[in-house]
């Protein structure tokens, strides 16, 4: 033990045995929800997941995944994979960036910190640039946050200000775009009406534009880079509400992907490309899809495209994204600091742990999973593989995805016996459940149900423990509803697809022959939430041993 009186040794379990092989399988986008046509989960043919709920049903139980119970704002939160996945990793909950940040706005302190000390330098003689997605939906960004920037930017004499949006459908219904740009229309107006020359300069849907995540797409991030710093798009407009009626009306658009597009003015001038000695704020809470422009921004060495100029401005983070990387250096709000997380136990230990996912989930089971940290704790003592995930497609066209090839390398992993902890996540029931697809999200549940089973199957063969969970529901409720559970409809009677995450429960089933005779779930903590799903590390506060 340390002078401080904290140690990283944790002791045996008095019952439970050492050394057993444990895989920790996170579903990702699976919760509970009643069975109908729209719960994808119930439709789709999933005999493993079904086997652990209905075959041992004091192993089997649901959490919270939303909300309070995860370190959300409000209990209207949905869950998502960063809050899912930090409080997984580190068994404890924390003030999340977006109570963070509403916390900060509150209070004035946000105004008051090193971070906006240095954008305001700027705005003497150079434009504030905000760029973040524009939705109420709490995942990554919300508009009212933006809303209370963009006045206290203004007061604190920023004088011309050029917002980019990212348009959303993925958080929040698809075509409410609309809506938000003309919300945030009206509050630009009110702020030239004081004398502000406030205006959106740019725009596009966040899967198109900006928002890639991981690198698995860097052209996502160019077309942005395009069209916020240089002002160049394809699709050009006098005014965004214009861009997104129009660009909407072409077959099949929808908000997640919208082309990038620019506003110009009546001369075809685009009226906000970035240039030196302006201020950037990306204004995303969440760091997995805003660390790639970070670095577009940031770094001075830079190969991944041609970013045509390196800029000399002020940039701040709404948040700082990466706590390893320092990305970026400057930020309006400290992030919330997850230390001790069960990875970094588990390699104090001696405990070695493999993890893997696909490229659009493999942060989260390494990033988020160590308190949104990059890199190895010991590089000797764990192993991260990552499988390649298809880009350029949406990814109801392939739904099985990489469950198989995961499975397999978790299977191996197991076979091996080089690991005492395999982790994976399996995206294919969140990332086809945002596309909106049924058809394609009930093939995807499958998938992810069958490689459920291959990495069940290795823990039997060497007598190890498994802990099938999810991060927080998606494809188990795929319509949106009224308060009565009805499915809503919309003004030409069809239903209204929820493209989003859930508030449902999600499940947690443990067994494997590893599993000391008795271990069950405890009944008397009926509101747990994800954080207290965390095992091995030390003892499990949710299950207990009988003798
Ligand atoms: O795709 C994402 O960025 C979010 C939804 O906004 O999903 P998840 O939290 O599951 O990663
Ligand atoms: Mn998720
Ligand atoms: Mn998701």
């Amino acid at each position: 033990m340390g002078s401080s009186g904290f140690s990283w040794k944790l002791n045996d379990h008095p019952n439970l045995p050492k050394g057993k092989i444990i895989s920790m399988v996170v579903l990702d986008g699976w919760g509970e929800a009643n069975p109908d046509q729209y719960n994808c989960i119930h439709v789709a043919q999933t005999p493993t997941m079904d086997s652990l709920k209905h075959g041992a049903p004091d192993k089997w139980r649901l959490v919270k995944a939303h909300g309070t119970a995860v370190g959300l704002p409000t209990e209207d939160d949905m869950g998502n994979s960063e809050v899912g996945h930090n409080a997984l990793g580190a068994g404890r909950i924390f003030a999340q960036g977006a109570k963070l940040v509403d916390l900060a706005l509150a209070s004035g302190k946000i105004y008051e910190g090193e971070g906006f000390a240095h954008i305001k330098d700027s705005f003497a003689t150079g434009t504030l640039h905000l760029i973040g997605l524009l939705s109420d939906g709490g995942v990554h960004s919300r508009l009212d946050q933006l809303q209370l920037l963009l006045k206290g930017a203004s007061e604190r004499g920023a004088k011309r200000i050029r917002v980019h949006i990212l348009t959303d459908g993925r958080d929040v219904l698809d075509g409410s775009s609309v809506g938000f740009v003309e919300t945030l229309e009206t509050d630009l107006a009110k702020l030239r009406e004081n004398g502000v020359d406030a205006q959106i300069a740019s725009g596009g849907g966040r899967m198109q534009v900006t928002m890639d995540r991981y690198e698995n797409d860097w052209d996502v991030v160019k077309r942005g880079w395009d069209a916020q710093v240089l002002g160049e798009a394809p699709h050009k407009f006098k005014s965004a509400v214009e861009a997104v009626k129009k660009l909407r009306e072409a077959p099949k658009a929808n908000d997640q992907y919208l082309p990038p597009f620019v506003i110009v003015d009546d001369s075809g001038k685009a009226v906000g490309p970035i240039v030196d000695g302006d201020a950037v704020v990306t204004c995303n809470f969440r760091a997995d899809r805003m660390v790639m422009l970070a670095k577009a921004l940031e770094y001075e060495d830079f190969d991944k495209f041609d970013r045509v100029r390196f800029l000399k401005i002020r940039y701040a983070g709404m948040l700082q994204y990466d706590g390893e990387l320092k990305l970026p250096s400057r930020y309006l709000v400290s992030p919330p600091e997850i230390d001790r997380t069960s990875g970094e136990y588990l390699v104090h230990n001696g405990v070695r742990t493999f993890a893997c996912s696909e490229t659009v989930k493999f942060g989260h089971v390494t990033f988020f999973w160590n308190g949104n940290r990059s890199g190895y704790f010991k590089p000797e003592m764990e192993e991260y593989v990552e499988i390649p995930s298809d880009s350029g497609i949406t990814f109801n066209v392939l739904p099985k995805m990489k469950a198989l090839e995961i499975a397999e390398k978790a299977r191996d992993a197991i076979l091996s016996r080089k690991f005492h902890q395999v982790r994976v996540n399996l995206p294919n029931s969140d990332m086809v459940g945002h596309t909106g697809d049924i058809e394609a999200t009930i093939v995807a549940c499958k998938a992810a149900d069958e490689a459920v089973k291959m990495i069940l199957d290795a823990i039997e063969q060497v007598g190890g423990i498994y802990v099938v969970t999810a991060d927080h529901g998606n494809a188990e409720d795929m319509v949106k509803r009224n308060k009565k559970g009805e499915p809503l409809l919309d003004k030409s009677g069809n239903i209204q697809i929820l493209t989003s995450h859930t508030l449902q429960p999600v499940p947690i089933a443990i067994g494997g022959p590893g599993l000391a005779p008795g271990v069950r779930f405890r009944k008397d903590i009926p509101g747990g939430g994800t954080c207290q799903r965390r095992c091995y590390c030390d003892e499990p506060t949710w299950i207990r041993g009988t003798q």
